[in-house]
């Protein structure tokens, strides 16, 4: 590593440099995050965003002693660097790489690895109040908060309580880009943007600015007036109302700027924000002209032009266009997102039918009481999350919806190993947390086929919640069934009277399931390959196959405890019937980040890993089988 860049080992050495070497050490950051983004993808437009704000933090406050918290942490490549880890971006997000997001294990600088948006001031209320009980008086905690993770509740919450305190040293950050993947809504997003004062004392800031030079008694001195200016023209903000101090905002590519004000927080000595105003993708045109997203988590593109390499067709593609059908025939029908339209698929939603489209924020715990509210109203919504996100709004969706018997869907992307993401956004919670869930209906389709055919199933459901999920990535191959079986698809019938293997393929580990069953049959293991479709009412004449079967395996893309496993072992043990039941699905622990595929071979769920854990069962069951090959 050459330059600056090559040079900083650690805070320490990014404290060292002049202020003139800065802008030179931005442009290597910048470099670095294209060239990484571009080979291996990742959040690009966040991390460009924040370069000088972070350089800044890290010249003002002492990391680690000071705690930096990223919200959400998907914009903490900049701090990796900044931190002596540019070495491994050579491999980030990959298998034993860098991981796209804070990892205690990679650094002390790193803290929180949750990658659930609004949580960072509740961890700095409970570290400042820790700093404060063990005497720590000189330490500062830094969260650094984006304007979308400050639409979620969790941050209000903690707002609440860090205004109250106001000898508790955090010093909050707040990276106003202005979106989340979309502009970001609602009354904060507007507040937020009024506080950013109009052109015109903004230039007459400048220029008097351009006058003085970076004099900081005499720039500080331009800001209060500014600030007073401001209190004429935009009423205050409501951080201050909150019993806040609030400093800016100030623009968050001005280094020196944000030194300044940083300076002036941490001096404050209790609870203060500063608010920058950045622009995501900053430096790099493809990601600033980007209107979807401004490059937030693009995958693997091109360097020159920014064109992304093509993902094929998605689950989520089919869910989007058959939503769209089913939204012509169905006037009651509206869409729920929590500031992921895009990335759900609701968007072709919103453009067909405007008026029957809602982004909340990032707020799944109100999308789905609003979602209840709507249909104790008369819709029927469709609130579209991604699995890990919705562990947030359990108890909305026990309480708020299925306790009243609403007729919600919720439609979870992104569930099972999503990989590359890391532990906390594998979506291997919800066959597990929504089995408790009285009176929900959960489908899971196997392809695209199916995925249109539970849908369709789903919202006509009028007496109660329904659950839908389907991975990341491209949609299964179609597997037509061969038979029925009560509500469920016969995929594959052995044909002997005595099968030895009943398979119950959760959704696309059909398709594994039918790999599997190939090979056990070469080696003699007679199998039946069944997909549910409905994981929950499990369908009773799931008991009745099993009674001719040695073995029952059930195969699910989610967390084996308390899953759909489970639920047949519960079926079976009701229905007396005592024949064997094996689950194979994600071990119940946090997976560390790698791409899906690799994961997935990892833990077994491939067709030659099923059928090799399979093999050894049926042999323990019957050891007249022949020994795995
Ligand atoms: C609870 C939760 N819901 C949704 C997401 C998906 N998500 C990741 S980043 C992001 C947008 C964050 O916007 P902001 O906080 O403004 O940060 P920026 O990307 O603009 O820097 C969203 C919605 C998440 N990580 N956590
Ligand atoms: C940080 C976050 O939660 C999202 O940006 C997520 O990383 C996107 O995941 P996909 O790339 O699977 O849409
Ligand atoms: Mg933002």
């Amino acid at each position: 590593m050459s330059g600056l860049l090559g040079s900083v080992k650690g805070p320490q050495d990014v404290k060292r440099l002049t202020a003139e070497e800065l802008p030179q050490l931005a442009g290597e950051v910048r470099d670095l995050l294209v060239d990484a983004c571009a080979k291996f993808g990742g959040h690009l437009g966040p991390n460009l965003g924040v370069v000088e704000l972070t350089i800044a933090v890290h010249r003002v406050f002492d990391s680690p002693r000071d705690p930096v918290i990223w919200d959400t942490g998907h914009q903490a490549y900049v701090h990796k660097l900044l931190t002596g880890r540019a070495a491994g971006f050579g491999a980030l997000k990959q298998e034993g790489g860098l991981s796209g997001y804070p990892s205690q294990a990679e650094s002390e600088h790193d803290h929180v690895e949750n990658s659930h948006a609004s949580t960072a001031l509740s961890y700095a209320d409970g570290l400042a109040k820790a700093f404060k009980l063990r005497g720590e008086r000189d330490r500062t905690v830094v969260a650094v908060i984006g304007d979308g993770a400050l639409t979620g509740g969790m941050a209000w919450e903690a707002l609440n309580n860090i205004a109250g305190a106001k000898d508790l040293r955090v010093v909050i950050v707040v990276n106003d880009n202005g979106r989340s993947y979309s502009p970001t809504i609602g009354g904060l997003a507007s507040h937020l943007s009024s506080l950013r004062v109009d052109r015109r004392y903004e230039d007459a800031l400048e220029y008097v600015k351009g006058k003085i030079g970076n004099v900081p008694v005499l720039y500080d001195a331009l800001h209060g007036l500014k600030k007073g200016i401001k209190d004429v023209v935009a009423p205050q903000a409501m951080f201050e109302d909150l019993g806040l101090k609030y400093v800016g905002p100030i623009d968050g590519h001005d280094e020196q700027a944000m030194e300044a004000a940083l300076r002036k927080a941490r001096d404050f000595r209790g609870p203060v924000i500063v608010h920058a105003l950045t622009q995501k993708g900053r430096g790099y045109s493809p990601a600033e002209n980007h209107d979807e997203d401004q490059f937030h988590s693009p995958g693997a593109f091109d360097r020159a032009t920014g064109a992304e390499k093509p993902k094929g067709r998605i689950w989520t593609n089919v869910f989007s266009e058959e939503l769209v059908r089913l939204g012509g025939e169905r006037q009651d029908l509206v869409a729920i997102t929590a500031a992921m339209l895009h990335p759900t698929g609701l968007n072709a939603f919103a453009e067909a039918y405007p008026e029957r489209i809602y982004d909340v924020g990032i707020a799944e715990q109100h999308a789905l009481t609003s979602a209840a509210g709507l249909a104790l109203g008369g819709m029927h919504p469709v609130v579209a999350v991604y699995a890990t996100f919705l562990n947030r709004a359990f108890d909305q969706l026990l309480m708020d919806v299925a306790l009243h018997k609403l007729p919600v869907t919720v439609v979870l992307d992104r569930a099972g190993v999503t990989g590359d993401d890391g532990a906390s956004h594998n979506g291997m919670w919800d066959l597990s947390l929504l089995q408790v869930v009285p009176g929900l209906k959960i489908a899971v389709p196997r392809d695209g086929e199916r995925l249109i055919e539970l849908l369709g199933e789903a919202v006509a459901v009028s007496d109660g919640p329904t659950v839908l999920r389907w991975p990341k990535g491209p949609v299964a191959e179609s597997v037509e069934r061969v038979d029925r079986l009560g509500e469920m698809d016969v995929l594959r019938a052995p044909g002997a009277d005595d099968p030895d293997v009943l398979l119950v393929g959760v959704g696309p580990m059909a398709q594994v399931c039918m790999e599997a069953a190939v090979l056990l049959d070469a080696q003699g293991i007679t199998t039946t390959v069944v997909d549910p479709r409905w994981v929950k009412p499990l369908d009773e004449a799931l008991a009745d196959a099993a009674r001719t079967h040695r073995l029952v395996a059930v195969v699910e893309d989610n967390g084996r405890v308390g899953a759909v496993g489970d639920a047949v072992s519960r079926l079976l043990r009701d229905a007396d019937c005592d024949v064997p039941v094996r689950s194979y699905g994600i071990p119940q622990e946090f997976l560390d980040h790698a791409k899906r595929a690799v994961i997935l071979g990892r833990i077994g769920l491939t067709g030659q890993g099923l059928a090799r854990q399979i093999t050894e069962a049926v042999a323990k069951r019957s050891p007249q089988v022949s020994s795995p090959s």
